[in-house]
């Protein structure tokens, strides 16, 4: 709010377009993973990062979300930016139920905004295709349903950069295409790193945008 007048806002600091590595290393002891790369990525798209396994699409993520530090070189218009991901690993806590885990990242909802989200929880996973689990703890799921809470936890986050590494592993292919029915429109507009193997998948999304990890610097 205006101090002055109340009815102002307060103008948004501008978002920046791009998220940009400039001369970025980046080594495992004598492994060499990257050498002075150089890569933009436009905020509010989807980008497809493929490679082989062991290229650099784990470590180029982590970067970029800022979990891992480049030894060299600098990486530019993340700052202030929200963050979620789902990583190789479901990351959920066996003992909590479904609907705990995926409310972590919103503790502060009370009353009526809680129920709210519970509800939208509860949609999200009956379009993935699981009824009736909110209650559940999560070590009585199966692996393709743990996937599915990490990805709703994920989605389901007040980000604004998402970070997908492999998330569709496990998954059968009528599965795979009820969980991308259902996240893809929430992710409209956000800033998307997706990891995969699969060329296939990305046919979910309308225009994204392609890195082949070999590509970018050795
Ligand atoms: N913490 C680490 N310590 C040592 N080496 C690492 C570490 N993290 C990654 N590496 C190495 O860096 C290289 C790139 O790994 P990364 O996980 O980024 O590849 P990836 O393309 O995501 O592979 P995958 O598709 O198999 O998940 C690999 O050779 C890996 O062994």
């Amino acid at each position: 709010m205006n101090e002055h007048n109340p009815c102002l806002k307060e103008k948004e600091p501008d978002r920046p377009r791009f998220v940009t590595l400039s001369h970025v290393c980046k080594n495992f002891g004598a492994l060499n993973v990257f050498d002075d790369v150089h890569i933009s990525f436009e905020h509010g798209r989807v980008h497809a990062l493929m490679g082989a396994s062991g290229s650099g699409k784990t470590t180029l993520m982590r970067l970029l979300a800022g979990i891992e530090k480049p030894d060299a070189g600098h990486i530019e218009g993340m700052s202030g930016l929200k963050r979620s991901a789902v990583f190789q690993e479901d990351r959920l806590c066996e003992n909590l139920s479904v609907a705990v885990n995926i409310r972590m990242p919103h503790t502060g909802l009370k009353g009526q905004d809680k129920q709210r989200f519970l509800q939208r929880c509860e949609n999200l996973l009956r379009a993935m295709g699981m009824d009736e689990t909110l209650t559940r703890p999560i070590h009585e799921l199966s692996g393709g349903m743990k996937r599915r809470v990490a990805l709703a936890r994920a989605v389901l986050a007040d980000a604004d950069v998402f970070f997908f590494d492999e998330p569709l592993k496990g998954l059968d292919e009528k599965t795979e295409q009820r969980v991308m029915t259902a996240i893809v429109p929430l992710l409209a507009g956000k800033t998307v790193f997706w990891a995969t193997h699969r060329e296939g998948e990305l046919r979910y999304f309308s225009s994204p945008s392609l890195t082949r990890i070999e590509d970018i610097g050795k």
